[in-house]
């Protein structure tokens, strides 16, 4: 694919000792993330994929696979031990994400990539309001105009189904399934490139979680955003995504369209995965 937004190659991440001792005997075949040598876990190793603009990547596997650590690497939560990421929106897709020094990379988390996590108080501040929230990532991202601000703010939380008359309201008020949609408010509010999600629905009553699905859903199509989304889930991954990647063990296993993936799964993993979504 040639008309790449963001691109990952080779990503890998070891906790523990990173010599070349604590790749042998981890992975699928293996059957464990860690090394019988080191005791390092391989959390995640070799993984590589490209999103067009607009386009959404699906990351699927059980507890433990990896794909948290993958987007945490991306967004600089965790710093990678190995591989690359560009951004085509940073230095014209020239400049390894991976080796930028924290300031850069904290600008980068403001500017270019914003992250929706499974829990709202990660990616919010649940001591101030709705409207806090949002002009807090405004405010980082440089808009100095108090009124544009607060219409720009109102116009995300219309977006995003907050009432309008909680806007002032303190979050920590808020139901589950509201501060999830006020954190979606927030990351998307400076117009960011990119959108990492992990697990956006995950903690929320299953009815919540459609009404949020739902939700990403139509922003995901509307806006020219590239998304990455992690989800142990296949019913999240198939609304929301195009393409997926299946990991197991921090490798991935498989690579395909997510329709596809449905209908035919490939490796024994993955036909794993989708019986258990087909109940
Ligand atoms: N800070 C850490 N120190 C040591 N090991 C870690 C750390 N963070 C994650 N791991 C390990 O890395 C592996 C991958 O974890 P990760 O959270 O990425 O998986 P996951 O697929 O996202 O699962 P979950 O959905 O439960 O978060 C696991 O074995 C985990 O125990």
């Amino acid at each position: 694919m040639s008309d790449w937004l963001l691109r990952v190659d080779r990503l890998g991440k070891i906790f523990g000792p990173t010599g070349p001792d604590s790749l042998p005997g981890t992975g699928p075949v293996y059957g464990t993330a860690v090394s019988p040598a080191t005791g390092a876990v391989v959390a995640c190793w070799d993984v590589s994929f490209e999103v067009a603009p607009g386009e959404a990547l699906g990351v699927i596997g059980e507890s433990g696979s990896g794909k948290s650590t993958l987007l945490r690497c991306i967004a600089g939560d965790d710093v990678a031990t190995s591989g690359s990421a560009y951004l085509r929106t940073f230095e014209r897709g020239k400049a390894n994400l991976l080796e930028q020094p924290p300031s850069v990379r904290r600008r980068l988390r403001i500017d270019q990539l914003s992250v929706v996590y499974q829990n709202p108080a990660t990616g919010l501040d649940l001591n101030l309001s709705a409207g806090g929230n949002v002009a807090d990532r405004l405010t980082a991202a440089g808009w100095r105009h108090f009124g544009r601000i607060r219409s720009r703010a109102s116009e995300l939380l219309e977006r995003t189904e907050v009432p309008l008359v909680r806007m002032d309201d303190q979050v920590s008020t808020f139901s589950g399934g509201m501060q999830q949609r006020v954190q979606i408010a927030k990351a998307l509010a400076n117009r960011p490139p990119v959108l990492l999600l992990d697990e956006p629905t995950t903690g929320l009553d299953a009815s919540v979680a459609a009404g949020v699905l739902d939700l990403l859903r139509g922003l995901l199509e509307e806006l020219e955003v590239g998304a990455v989304v992690v989800s142990h889930d296949f019913g999240v991954i198939e609304m929301l995504t195009r393409r997926v990647l299946v990991m197991q063990h921090g490798r991935v296993v498989e690579a395909g369209l997510t329709d596809q993936l449905f209908e035919d799964p490939q490796h024994p993993y993955s036909q794993q995965l989708v019986a258990a979504a087909r109940g």
